[in-house]
């Protein structure tokens, strides 16, 4: 530029000589041309000049841009450390604008524990000249220490004159980050529940240290497994259906499960499992976080164990009978069963514990805990409710006074002398008040006020008694013992007498035989009808020895009328169904025969239909081989039971007997006409001969002759008889 400058001022110069040198107007002319054309091209070349100038200035303002907006910090230093120049950024993380910024130390800025960091940088840098990297922590106004990291070289100048250029990157969030890392880590590590990261395929990915000490696996082992190594078998697949059902749907379980340790041990764990998911919400993980809740578990069993039972006898208490209880009345509700609640208070428990002191009144009802619950069945729940007061439940009861026969056994044994272990011997007894399920009440409540109010009433009336909520059933039950210890001195004194009542052949009119009936005659108490004590004999089991000493005197008695010359007469004895199901009635059976002489063609034995319907392929069987010993078989009573004669020809009987209950009203009844007359035509379809009971009546022996009922019974030919006056009525009939 400055050299065409000249050229145009050299032409100028030349032209202005020849002008003045005189020169033509031609060369004037040409050196004009001249003067435009280099004009011309001056003015492109400035033109050219400022464009690139433009060009220039905006470069410069791109790099200040650059320079000023940097993403990281740029600080320029002189040698002793005070700032230059600075960015944008750079001010930002120093927390001071930037015109503020120069000429301060940039150390001021570095918080006191970082300082030294940042001397042995410079230090360094100076030695080594090659760029240094350093992270340190920035103090800034109103805030915490915030991270940075520097990156340092030297501007060489040489002497004071060298400046340190200083890069500043953010790097407090990732510190931050990285912090939080290393707690997570900490905290995963240092856990006391057991973690473990499966993948979604249910591979274990990661476990920490107390998944290992609980579990007794190690990582290594651990790693790569499913959970279904710590499975302990004992919930079954529909839990776990539920368990994975809940975690698809909400994403989250917790519960509690068994597992297995590596040692075999099955513990309970107290388990939560989280579903993880990944920003497009499809499954990654499964965090399992568990712990070992034996020791809950076994505390929480031991209060529970001390808020259920009584401390000094070990005995359940109320309110666990409260919750035994409602749980038998709902079992005897669904199953139409009885039970009965026990109330029980000890009579003159007072005396010892005043007498001997309170450490003797412990041991006692210790002991009187121990007594009752060694006299109970396995089912029944023996509670102490509080001082001398106890409760027994009794479950699945068969007939409501079996709970009277526990109280009486109970008042026995209680009275019992109990002997101390401070050598001393005491008397106690006890009252008892008894309610009974469905009698008495329905609810845990009202069965736990009567029986209370029974109690009430029976140590009102004596003490060492026994009282049901009503009185009727306490005068049944106690009726109903004192029968058992009547009859138990019946037998051993030979009490009890067999009656003979006639069976009559209706065509020929003839006796053909009797049924043996047992009488009681009581010195004391008069005549006490069979219907009464026979139930009493077959709940306490001394029907066995009762009926075999039927058998026997029947038998017995027969073979004497043989002998005798009696006419040819058949024998029928009832036999009880606790005789037919307990003890070997066969082999009963086959001795006294043998013993008696009395032949068993001549022996008939009569069985209700309940006995034969219980246990039927079993009753068949004792049936047949008794007909095998050649006794004769007839099912009594027929017609107030089950009266299924299609059931009837499964056994093999000889003789059905219709319950006098539909003999009485005949003639008038015509539907027991009808009965009756039924049930004779399809006995004899089943090849039964049929003998009628209770007959009584003229009008009654021509309607069964009619009907062409085979044998009867009844007041009409004679009520039961001794045996002499039985033998002296056949001789007459003969
Ligand atoms: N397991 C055993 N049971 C026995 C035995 N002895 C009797 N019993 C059973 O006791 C029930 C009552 O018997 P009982 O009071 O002897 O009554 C019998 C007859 O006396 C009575 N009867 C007979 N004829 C008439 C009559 O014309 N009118 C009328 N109102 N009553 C009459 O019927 C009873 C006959 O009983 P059964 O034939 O057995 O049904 C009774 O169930 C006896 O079975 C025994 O040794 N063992």
């Amino acid at each position: 530029m400055k050299k065409q400058t000249d050229v145009i001022a050299q032409q100028s110069e030349v032209a202005t000589n020849k002008i003045q040198a005189g020169l033509t107007s031609a060369e004037v002319e040409q050196l004009v041309h001249n003067l435009k054309v280099h004009q011309i091209e001056l003015e492109m070349q400035n033109d050219e000049l400022r464009k690139t100038q433009a060009e220039l200035e905006l470069l410069r303002a791109r790099y200040f841009d650059l320079y000023a907006m940097a993403p990281v910090g740029y600080l320029t230093l002189t040698a002793a450390g005070s700032i230059q120049e600075a960015n944008l950024m750079a001010a930002n993380l120093l927390g001071v604008t930037r015109n503020l910024l120069v000429k301060r130390l940039f150390s001021s800025f570095i918080l006191p524990a970082d300082q030294d960091k940042f001397y042995l940088l410079r230090k360094q840098l100076l030695q080594s000249n090659g760029p240094q990297t350093l992270e340190l922590r920035l103090v800034r106004p109103y805030g915490l220490p915030y991270w940075i990291q520097l990156e340092t070289n030297l501007i060489p100048g040489g002497g004071d004159h060298e400046m340190f250029r200083l890069v500043i990157s953010d790097i407090n969030q990732l510190k931050a980050m990285e912090q939080r890392l290393r707690q997570s880590a900490a905290m995963f590590e240092s856990a006391r529940e057991g973690v473990m990261v499966v993948d979604a395929d249910e591979c274990i990915l990661i476990v920490n240290r107390a998944f290992c000490d609980l579990t007794g696996y190690s990582s290594q082992e651990a790693l790569g497994q499913t959970p279904r190594l710590l499975q302990s078998g004992r919930q079954n697949k529909a839990f776990y259906a539920q368990m994975w059902a809940q975690i698809e749907t909400t994403g989250y379980w917790q519960g509690e499960i068994w597992n297995r340790r590596k040692s075999g041990e099955v513990y309970p764990q107290l388990l939560s499992i989280s579903a993880v998911k990944d920003q497009n919400q499809q499954l990654t993980h499964y965090v399992g976080v568990f712990s070992d809740i034996s020791q809950l578990k076994d505390a929480a069993e031991k209060l529970d164990y001390l808020a259920h039972h009584d401390p000094l006898t070990g005995l359940p208490n109320r309110l666990l009978l409260f919750a035994r209880l409602e749980h038998s009345l709902e079992v005897a509700r669904r199953d139409r069963k009885s039970l009965a609640l026990l109330m029980l208070d000890l009579d003159r428990f007072k005396d010892v514990n005043d007498s001997y002191g309170h450490l003797a009144g412990d041991e006692l009802l210790q002991l009187v805990a121990e007594r009752l619950t060694s006299r109970l069945r396995g089912i029944d729940t023996v509670t102490r409710l509080g001082g001398d007061e106890f409760a027994l439940l009794l479950e699945d009861l068969s007939h409501p006074q079996d709970a009277a026969l526990v109280a009486a056994e109970i008042i026995e044994a209680l009275s019992d002398p109990w002997r101390l272990s401070m050598g001393v011997e005491v008397r106690i007894g006890t009252s008892i008040g008894i309610s009974l399920y469905p009698q008495h009440g329905s609810s845990s409540e009202v069965l736990l006020q009567h029986a209370d109010a029974a109690l009430y009433l029976a140590k009102d009336e004596g003490r060492g008694i026994f009282k049901y909520f009503s009185d009727d059933l306490t005068i049944a039950a106690r009726r109903r013992l004192n029968l058992e210890a009547l009859l138990r001195r019946a037998l051993a004194n030979q009490e009890l007498k067999l009656y003979y009542q006639p069976q009559v052949d209706i065509a020929s009119g003839r006796i053909i035989g009797a049924e043996a009936l047992l009488r009681w005659q009581h010195e004391v108490e008069g005549f006490i009808p069979p219907d009464q004590f026979i139930p009493v004999a077959e709940e306490t089991g001394l029907i066995a020895e009762i009926g075999e000493w039927v058998l026997r005197e029947a038998c017995r008695q027969g073979h004497a009328w043989i002998a005798a010359g009696l006419p040819v007469l058949k024998l029928a004895v009832n036999l009880s169904s606790h005789q037919f199901r307990h003890g070997d009635i066969c082999a009963t059976l086959k001795t006294v025969l043998q013993d008696t002489g009395f032949p068993a063609q001549r022996l008939e034995l009569e069985l209700t239909e309940s006995a034969l319907m219980e246990r039927e392929a079993e009753a068949v069987l004792i049936l047949q081989k008794m007909r095998d010993l050649g006794v004769g078989l007839a099912i009594d009573d027929f017609g107030t039971g089950y009266s299924s004669l299609a059931y009837l020809k499964r056994f093999p009987l000889d003789v059905l007997k219709i319950d006098k209950a539909f003999i009485t009203d005949i003639p008038q009844n015509e539907d027991d006409k009808e009965i009756a007359a039924a049930i004779i035509a399809m006995a004899h379809i089943l090849r039964l001969k049929v003998l009628a009971e209770g007959v009584e009546t003229e009008e009654q022996i021509a309607f069964l002759q009619r009907t062409g009922c085979d044998l009867y019974q009844g007041y009409y030919m004679s009520p039961a008889l001794p045996a002499t006056d039985f033998a002296a009525l056949v001789q007459r009939t003969a």
